[in-house]
């Protein structure tokens, strides 16, 4: 059997390739170049293919996002979600909101398919129905973490995904030494989900790091 290859420089070759390997659209490349320009970041290349898979795997029907961005995640979501699924999606800024109804318009989404709100998630997850939805995808940093992932165990179906995007804190969690606050909530995430019984978690290398949790 072959000796898992943990070179750093051979882990960084395969982990860029895999990234780049399906390569950006017009779509999300335009969305890219709007994201630049408000100074934001959106889902990686791997993780926006990842995402479309996920959606697909569950035949995602209803999903949620928190962090619309430029709308990036919300599109490769809705890619692999099934053709009359909706994605409500919530950010604060109405700029970044503006932005992504451009991205949803280029990708020729009918309006419909989309429920955009303005708002903090905090204060909107406690209005969305429990056990209702098929995917919840949280992007929107870790300083409400702990609450947005409580609402969305709350929130999901049996068998719905949980995903929260940068699980690797812009690889500062697999460091023991870095003890900022969003890495230790990361790291905190991790475990709560990994402990929880109601759960099935892993944690992927993908992107900026990936969790993601099945609700049983
Ligand atoms: C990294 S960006 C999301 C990128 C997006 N998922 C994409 O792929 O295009 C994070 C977003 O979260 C939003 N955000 C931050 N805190 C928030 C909160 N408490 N409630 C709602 N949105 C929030 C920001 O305005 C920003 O647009």
């Amino acid at each position: 059997m072959k000796a898992l290859n943990t070179s750093p420089t051979a882990k960084h070759t395969s982990w860029a390739y895999a990234e780049q390997h399906l390569g950006d659209d017009p779509v999300l490349q335009a969305a890219r170049d709007l994201a630049f320009d408000l100074g934001i970041e959106p889902v990686s290349g791997g993780t926006a293919a990842t995402l479309t898979v996920l959606a697909a795997a569950v035949q995602a029907k209803t999903l949620v996002e928190v962090g619309t961005g430029v709308g990036v995640s919300g599109v490769s979501l809705l890619r692999g979600a099934q053709l009359e699924a909706i994605l409500t999606s919530i950010d604060v800024d109405p700029e970044h909101l503006h932005a992504a109804r451009t991205t949803f318009r280029h990708e020729q989404l009918p309006a419909r398919r989309t429920r955009l709100i303005t708002g903090h998630a905090e204060e909107v997850l406690p209005r969305l129905a429990t056990g209702s939805y098929d995917l919840v995808l949280l992007d929107a940093g870790t300083e409400n973490l702990p609450t947005f992932t409580a609402e969305s165990i709350r929130m999901l179906a049996p068998g719905g995904l949980l995903i929260i995007n940068d699980a690797l804190d812009q690889d500062q969690v697999p460091r023991p030494a870095v003890r900022e606050e969003s890495t230790q909530t990361m790291r905190e995430t991790e475990r709560l989900l990994r402990e929880d019984d109601r759960l099935t978690t892993t944690l992927l290398g993908t992107g900026t790091g990936l969790l993601v949790a099945v609700r049983r």
